[in-house]
């Protein structure tokens, strides 16, 4: 089946390369649609690659049925609705590590060609003004280079700093002062940073937190005469207050290839002369623009192949050594997950999982993902994956816990799954065995053997001599061959459980009768 790709901005060709190699996608480039006509034409489409200009809006993925994937080629995410997508199950890829190069070096450029005025001395000379003293600039040299947002890019750029023999001083929630003297940079708090800093940069994403994070208040902290510079994203400084720090003095200029609205042209800013701008080129390189597209080309055919994606943005990522000692549990978690709801009649509260043994040393949460979207896979349909699993269970009121033991419970691993309704508990425990694959180790508190794989019958009787008989011969008089069957009891004539794997699907008229047989309560048939 083709598999059809949506790009909608300007992006490297050698880049997705990779993709226009594969024979099951075809691509279709279309840079000139707004918002109204990518909503009317994505219908067809099964991924979507992007950078910042396109607005991948809630709207726009409403009407996008078939889509899957959406690609970032770039790092920032702000122009997509993650939350509309995870609750769509589209799974949301970026390039995180393509474009900090050339991010760190366009923020240098911005640096120097700040204190150096130089693109102001550019334009006078091209209107044929030789003006030596209106442009005379700082040096950066001993000047305290502020840094707000220490990660891939903020790291960048204060490496290249120091190498200017600049003083860095750097904020970042994440920063530790052991890492920081590290690197040779002075740890602050975001005060510390606007107090002490000749320039200033910022480096961090725009979420709620950081919006307006330069704003008046944090304007009147700063040193008078400080430089700004913002290469990460519009809406980090709070563009008003910024204008009114340039003209009362306090701002001395500021380089921006960010805005607010993008494009911009109107803006009051771009009518100051201590204002520098470039129109968001932050990543445009050749470099950084093969990479960005290679990385998320590579990303949708990691999809395409069924395979863990490397850079997702709303799921946890994992890099290939941990998706490594993690990728065996994933059939047996998702299979405890669709084995368990058969079991639950009621509606589900609660789903309580606990890992014992060698497993808790893996990453977790992608098999307490496939666990919860085996259990609500049966009643939403196939729409429910890895990506919306958790948050299609916390819409629906369902509480996930998460438990962790060393105890090793009689197997090296072991994952059990229970659920709670308000009729009671439900439960399942499944393990990894060395060479022989996974197993359905225990049904509530019975102990069973069973691969979970193809038609399974668990039957709830009372222990008695004939039971078993009876119910062999209903299944043979419908020729159903049983292929392997277990059985476990409480005690003696007590409660008992047969789990029995069939080598077809049971129809409701064999189910009917098992059920009418004495001494069978409950007839549960299973389809893995
Ligand atoms: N102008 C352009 O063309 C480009 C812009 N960017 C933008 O640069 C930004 C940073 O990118 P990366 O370094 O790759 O991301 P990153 O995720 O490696 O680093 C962001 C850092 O900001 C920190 N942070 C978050 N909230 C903070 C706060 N309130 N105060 C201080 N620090 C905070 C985080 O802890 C993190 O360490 C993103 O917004 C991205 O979109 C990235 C590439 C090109
Ligand atoms: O990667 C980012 O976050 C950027 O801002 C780069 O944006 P672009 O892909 O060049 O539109």
């Amino acid at each position: 089946m083709t598999f059809k790709v949506l790009i909608t901005d300007p992006i490297s060709e050698e880049g997705i390369s990779p993709l226009r190699q594969s024979k099951e996608v075809h691509i279709v480039i279309q840079t000139n649609w707004n918002t109204e006509e990518l909503k009317q034409n994505i219908i067809d489409f099964d991924a979507l690659i992007v950078r910042s200009q396109t607005q991948v809006t809630r709207e726009v993925i409403e009407c996008a049925p078939n889509l899957k994937i959406i690609g970032r080629a770039g790092v920032g995410v702000d122009n997509i609705d993650v939350e509309a997508a995870t609750e769509k199950g589209i799974i949301v890829v970026n390039a995180p590590n393509a474009n900090t190069n050339s991010a760190a070096e366009h923020t240098m450029a911005m640096l120097m060609a700040l204190s150096r005025k130089i693109p102001q001395a550019y334009l006078a000379l091209k209107e044929k003004q030789w003006d030596r003293k209106k442009y005379v600039g700082v040096e950066i040299k001993n000047k305290t280079l502020g840094i707000i947002g220490l990660g891939r890019i903020g790291a960048e750029v204060a490496y290249r700093a120091k190498g200017q023999r600049m003083h860095v001083v750097a904020y970042d929630p994440f920063l530790t002062k052991e890492q920081a003297e590290k690197m040779g940079i002075e740890y602050g708090n975001l005060d510390d940073v606007l107090r002490k800093a000749d320039f200033i940069t910022v480096h961090t994403p725009l979420v709620k937190e950081t919006k307006h994070l330069l704003n008046h208040d944090a304007f009147e902290k700063m040193k008078t005469g400080v430089q700004l510079i913002n290469c990460a994203r519009g809406g980090i400084i709070d563009e008003d207050a910024l204008y009114e720090a340039i003209l009362s003095k306090k701002v001395a200029g500021a380089a921006l290839d960010v805005m607010e609205e993008e494009p911009f042209y109107h803006h009051r800013l771009l009518d100051l002369p201590e204002v520098i701008l470039t129109p968001h080129i932050g990543a445009s390189t050749v470099e950084a623009q093969e990479n960005v597209a290679i990385d998320v080309s590579h990303d949708i055919l990691h999809f395409i192949n069924g395979e863990s994606v490397r850079n997702p943005v709303n799921m946890p990522s994992l890099n290939n050594e941990i998706l490594r000692k993690v990728e065996p549990f994933f059939y047996l978690a998702e299979k405890l997950g669709e084995f368990l709801i058969y079991l639950t009649d009621d509606v589900i509260e609660e789903i309580v999982i606990s890992y014992h043994g060698d497993v808790i040393e893996h990453e977790l949460s992608p098999l307490t993902r496939r666990i919860t979207k085996g259990i609500l896979k049966r009643h939403l349909g196939t729409h429910v994956n890895e990506v919306n699993a958790l948050l299609l269970a916390d819409k629906r009121g369902i509480r996930i816990q998460e438990n962790k033991s060393y105890t090793k419970q009689g197997f090296s691993n072991l994952i059990s799954v229970q659920t709670s309704t308000k009729s009671g508990v439900k439960s399942v425990a499944g393990t990894l065995l060395d060479g022989l694959g996974p197993r359905i180790v225990k049904v509530d508190h019975y102990r069973v053997d069973v691969t979970p794989k193809g038609h399974i019958i668990v039957i709830q009787h009372t222990d008695q001599p004939g039971v078993i008989g009876r119910m062999g011969s209903i299944l043979a008089k419908h020729d159903v061959n049983i292929a392997t069957m277990q059985v476990d009891r409480a005690d003696i004539g007590g409660e008992a459980i047969m789990m029995l794997t069939v080598d077809k699907h049971i129809e409701g008229k064999v189910l009917i009768e098992l059920l009418a047989l004495n001494d069978i309560h409950d007839v549960k048939t299973i389809d893995l």
